[in-house]
C-alpha cells in the first residue's frame, strides 16, 4: 500500500472512529513494507493534518459550498495540508496522489470534486480573508494556529492575548525527544559516553540531572531502551517527582499511575528502597507499568486497580508521600499529542472533569501521614483544572498546608509561584511540557 493511502488509513480512524493516533499508526504501519523515508513522511502528514486540522478546514470553506461526507473531507484536509505545508512535494503531485486515492476510496465523481477543490486553491489561494486579530482576536487565534475554541477560550481566560498567541505558537512546535537516564542502571556520565561510542547525538536537560535530549528513531526497539537505560518523558513530567521528593525507605502512593513514568522515576529516585503503592482505574494500562518496571529494573512498585476517586480504607494515613497525577484535558502535552485538539470539550464536560480531579484529590489526602506530603499534579495549563481545584481542597481541609517548593525546583526553573506552593510550566516559559505541580503538607 502507498504512503498516502496509509495516511489516509490513520486519518479516518483518528476522525471517524476516534482512535488513538499513536494507536492506529503502529497498527496500520506494522508489516509494511516501507522505507525509513515512507514512514516519515506518513508520520508528518498524519499529525499535521491534525495539528492543522482547523486552519485547514477554514481555507477549505472558501472553496467548499457545502462541507462533504467525512472521508472526503479527510482526503482534502491531507491534500490541502500537503500544498500548504510540505515543502517537498510538489504541487502536481499533491493534487495527483489525493485524487487518486479518492478514485480508489470513494469514487470518480468524488475524485472530480476533490480534484476542483484542490486546484481551485491553487489559483485562488491569494483570494482567501484571514480573520482580522484587531476585529475577532479568538477566531484570528483559532484560524491563524488551528485549535478548537475551547482550548483558545481557556488560554483567553487565563492570561493576555498576547501570552496566548505565544502559547498556542510554542504548543504547535515540535519538541525534541526527551529521556529520563535510568540511573539504577547506568549513570549519566556513563551512558554519554555509550552514545558517544555508538555516535548518537544528545543535549543535556534545561532543569532536570538525569533528562537527555538524545536524536534515536524507532525508540522501542533500541538495544539502548530495551537494556532498560532511558524512559520517554518530558522534563516536565520528571519535575513532579522531583517536587514530591520521595526518600529511601518510604512508603509512596501513586494514585493514577499508568503508564508509570512518575511511578518508576520515583523509583529510581528511592533507589528501590521503601515501597509503591501504584493505583490506576485501568487494569491494561496497569500492565504497562508493570512492564516499565521489569525494563527498567524497578523492583518495589505494586500495582493495585482502583478508582482514585474513593477511599482504599487499606492505606488510610499510611504514606509518607502521595501523588495525585489526575486525568486532565492535556492542554501542557499538544506539542507530543496534537490529536488533544480533536476533543471537544464543553463547559459541562470540564466541570465534570473538575469534580473527577477533586474527589482524587480529597481521597488522595486521607493516605497521607501526619507530616507527609501530597502532591497535585496535571499535565494541562489553566487555573480551571489547576489553581481552582487545590483552593477549593485547602478551604475544606484546614490540616493540609501549601510548602513553599523554591528549594524542591531547580535554581533555573523561574516560577513567581513556588513561594506559594506551586508551579505551572509551559513551552513559552520554560521551553518544556506545560504542567501544573503542587506540593501540600498535612500539618494536623
Ligand atoms: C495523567 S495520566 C497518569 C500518568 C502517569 N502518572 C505517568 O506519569 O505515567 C492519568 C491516569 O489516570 C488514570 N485514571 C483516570 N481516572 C482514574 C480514576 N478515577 N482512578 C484512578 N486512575 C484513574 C488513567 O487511566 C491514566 O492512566
Amino acid at each position: 500500500m502507498k504512503a498516502r493511502e496509509i495516511a489516509y488509513n490513520i486519518l479516518h480512524d483518528v476522525f471517524e472512529k476516534h482512535a488513538y493516533v499513536n494507536i492506529s499508526l503502529n497498527a496500520r504501519l506494522k508489516g509494511q513494507d516501507l522505507k525509513e523515508m515512507d514512514k516519515s513522511f506518513i508520520k508528518e502528514l498524519v499529525f499535521g493534518t491534525i495539528e492543522r486540522k482547523y486552519t485547514l478546514d477554514f481555507i477549505l470553506s472558501f472553496f467548499i459550498k457545502k462541507s462533504p461526507d467525512i472521508k472526503t473531507m479527510t482526503l482534502l484536509e491531507m491534500g490541502l495540508y500537503q500544498l500548504m505545508y510540505m515543502d517537498k512535494v510538489p504541487s502536481y503531485a499533491a493534487i495527483n496522489e489525493s485524487v487518486s486515492i479518492v478514485k480508489k476510496v470513494l469514487g470518480a465523481n468524488r475524485a472530480n470534486f476533490v480534484n476542483a477543490v484542490l486546484r481551485n486553491y491553487e489559483r485562488k489561494k491569494g483570494e482567501i480573508v484571514f480573520p482580522d486579530k484587531s476585529k475577532n482576536l479568538k477566531k484570528y487565534l483559532k484560524v491563524t494556529y488551528s485549535y478548537p475554541n475551547w482550548i483558545v477560550e481557556r488560554l483567553l481566560n487565563n492570561y493576555d492575548g498576547e501570552i496566548t498567541e505565544g502559547l498556542l505558537k510554542s504548543l504547535n512546535e515540535k519538541s525534541e525527544v526527551c529521556y529520563r537516564v535510568n540511573t539504577l542502571k547506568v549513570s549519566v556520565d556513563k551512558f554519554k559516553d555509550i552514545l558517544d561510542s555508538k555516535g548518537i547525538s544528545y543535549k543535556s536537560g534545561l532543569y532536570i540531572d538525569e533528562a537527555l535530549y538524545v536524536d534515536i528513531k524507532d525508540v522501542e526497539n533500541h538495544e539502548l531502551y530495551k537494556e532498560g537505560y532511558i524512559y520517554v518523558q518530558d522534563e516536565a513530567s520528571m519535575l513532579v517527582s522531583k517536587v514530591l521528593r520521595p526518600e529511601e525507605g518510604e512508603f509512596v502512593l501513586d494514585v493514577c499511575a499508568a503508564p508509570g513514568g512518575k511511578t518508576t522515576h520515583i523509583g529510581q529516585l528511592i533507589e528501590n528502597k521503601g515501597e509503591i503503592i501504584a493505583f490506576d482505574i485501568h487494569p491494561h494500562r496497569l500492565e504497562l507499568i508493570k512492564e516499565n518496571c521489569e525494563r527498567l529494573g524497578i523492583t518495589n512498585v505494586k500495582t493495585e486497580v482502583f478508582d482514585a476517586t474513593y477511599v482504599n480504607e487499606k492505606y488510610l494515613e499510611k504514606a509518607d508521600k502521595v501523588l495525585a497525577d489526575v486525568p486532565c484535558t492535556g492542554i501542557g502535552i499538544i506539542r507530543k499529542k496534537p490529536d488533544i485538539k480533536l476533543k471537544d470539550y464543553t463547559k459541562k464536560d470540564i466541570e465534570n472533569l473538575n469534580e473527577i480531579q477533586y474527589k482524587i484529590l480529597q481521597s488522595s489526602s486521607q493516605y497521607v501521614k501526619k507530616g507527609g506530603y501530597l502532591v497535585y499534579s496535571t499535565c494541562t495549563i489553566g487555573k480551571e483544572e489547576n489553581q481552582n481545584v487545590i483552593n477549593r481542597f485547602i478551604k475544606n481541609n484546614p490540616n493540609f498546608e501549601f510548602v513553599d517548593i523554591t528549594n524542591e525546583v531547580p535554581k533555573s526553573l523561574k516560577s513567581d509561584t513556588l513561594s506559594y506552593g506551586y508551579i505551572q510550566t509551559t513551552p513559552l516559559e520554560h521551553g518544556i511540557d506545560g504542567f501544573f505541580i503542587c506540593k501540600l503538607k498535612r500539618i494536623k
